[in-house]
């Protein structure tokens, strides 16, 4: 029996058997466990790039790139391939095979975690179509999602190519930025689908102004959780983390003298420094401080319910969170740890968001 047909018990319209229950439960917590892997992933990415460790692995093969260097001989070709890249003069000259392999094996495993989700997704999906457990819209969902997780590898290959270019030492902000963006809009995606698998129908909110407005600002608190993340992208792929390390003020003020050097002024917003840095710490700001004043209204708005109350207190909790990392990033001039946690916890937040904003799909669904 189907665990997510368009229609039927799942949508409520008759009691679910116990072996879809089963199904439901079985089914979510493998896509659970694919969000959870995805944000290893996140993590693995950011130690990745933090470690200058991306264009370590020179070639591209989906397959058998799943082998690492088996002799000397081996390891000796991928490191001389390496050498020829001008990152390698300018940030690791002189560091031997032995600093080689600890890049190659950050990249390597990335890549792996990669190809490892692609199967833990793949083998559960094959026999959950074969045993019937899934209905047909579920599973092409799916196997959606694969495809558009083989194309986030591609699109990592072509973030990692734009490295190799004579006049770079990284990749290009922009490749980055997609790279990173793919990587959450997939991650939203599956974990949508792992909510509304587990909980296909939404406890009924009366839709009086005040939940029909707290469900529209969690919108907007998804919206600018999303578009800091992106900010949050060209600030590391910039390296503007390593200038302006002081909090509030930057360079004694708080909008950066050179702030709109650049024309036209929208290019400050990708490309200049200190223009992308406020950004950053500015879109960081004005999203926790809609989630405070959300949670303000929505604690006083009872027909929300303890489930939307309690997921409104953690997004809270996290942001805060969130918000001392990122500072702290800053501050430290971005050491490799704070750097990957700051990365990750942006991916837990989002988590937080969306599953508040699940929780209030049944605003006026009765
Ligand atoms: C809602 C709050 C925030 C979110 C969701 C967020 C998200 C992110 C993300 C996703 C990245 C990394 C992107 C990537 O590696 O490709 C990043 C980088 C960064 N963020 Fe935030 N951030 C927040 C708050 C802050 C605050 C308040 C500051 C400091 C004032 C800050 C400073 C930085 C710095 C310096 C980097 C670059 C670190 C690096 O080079 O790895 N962030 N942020």
């Amino acid at each position: 029996m189907s665990a997510y047909p368009s229609s039927g018990s799942l949508m409520g319209r008759t009691p679910p058997s116990a072996q879809e229950l089963r199904n439901r439960q079985r089914i979510s917590t493998w896509l659970f466990a694919i969000c959870f892997m995805l944000v290893g992933m996140i993590a693995l990415g950011g130690y990745t790039r933090l470690t200058g460790s991306g264009l370590s692995i020179m070639d591209w093969r989906p397959i058998t790139g799943m082998i690492p260097p088996l002799s000397h001989a081996e390891w000796e070709r991928q490191f001389a391939l390496y050498k020829t890249i001008p990152q390698y003069k300018i940030l690791h000259d002189g560091f031997g095979l032995a600093g080689f392999q600890q890049i190659f094996w950050a990249e390597w495993t990335h890549r792996f975690w990669g190809r490892l989700m692609g199967l833990v997704l793949l083998v559960p999906l094959v026999w959950f179509s074969i045993t019937g457990a899934l209905g047909r819209g579920l599973a092409l969902r799916l196997v959606l999602f694969f495809v558009l997780g083989g194309l986030q590898g591609a699109i990592g290959w072509f973030m990692v190519a734009s490295g190799f270019n004579p006049d770079s030492t990284a990749v290009a902000p922009v490749r980055l930025v997609l790279h990173l963006c793919c990587a959450f809009a997939l991650y939203i995606a599956i974990l949508w689908t792992a909510l509304s698998v587990r909980t296909p129908r939404p406890a009924f909110i009366p839709a009086t102004p005040e939940a029909v407005r707290i469900h529209r600002l969690v919108w907007a608190i998804c919206l600018l959780v999303g578009i800091t993340v992106i900010a949050g992208g060209f600030t590391a792929g910039t390296h503007a983390g390593f200038a302006y390390n002081t909090f509030p003020l930057m360079d004694g003020h708080l909008i950066p003298p050179g702030y709109a050097r650049l024309h036209p002024f929208w290019l400050n917003w990708f490309q200049n420094i200190p223009a992308i840095q406020f950004d950053h710490r500015l879109l960081a700001t004005t999203t926790a401080l809609l989630i405070g004043f959300t949670i303000v209204l929505g604690l006083r708005t009872p027909q929300l319910g303890r489930d939307v109350h309690g997921a409104l207190v953690v997004l809270g909790w996290l942001v805060l969170l969130q918000y001392a990392l990122g500072v702290t990033t800053l501050l430290l001039v971005v050491p490799v740890w704070a750097g990957t946690v700051h990365q990750t916890c942006a991916a837990i937040v989002l988590t937080a968001a969306i599953v508040t904003l699940h929780r209030l799909r049944g605003v006026g669904r009765p």
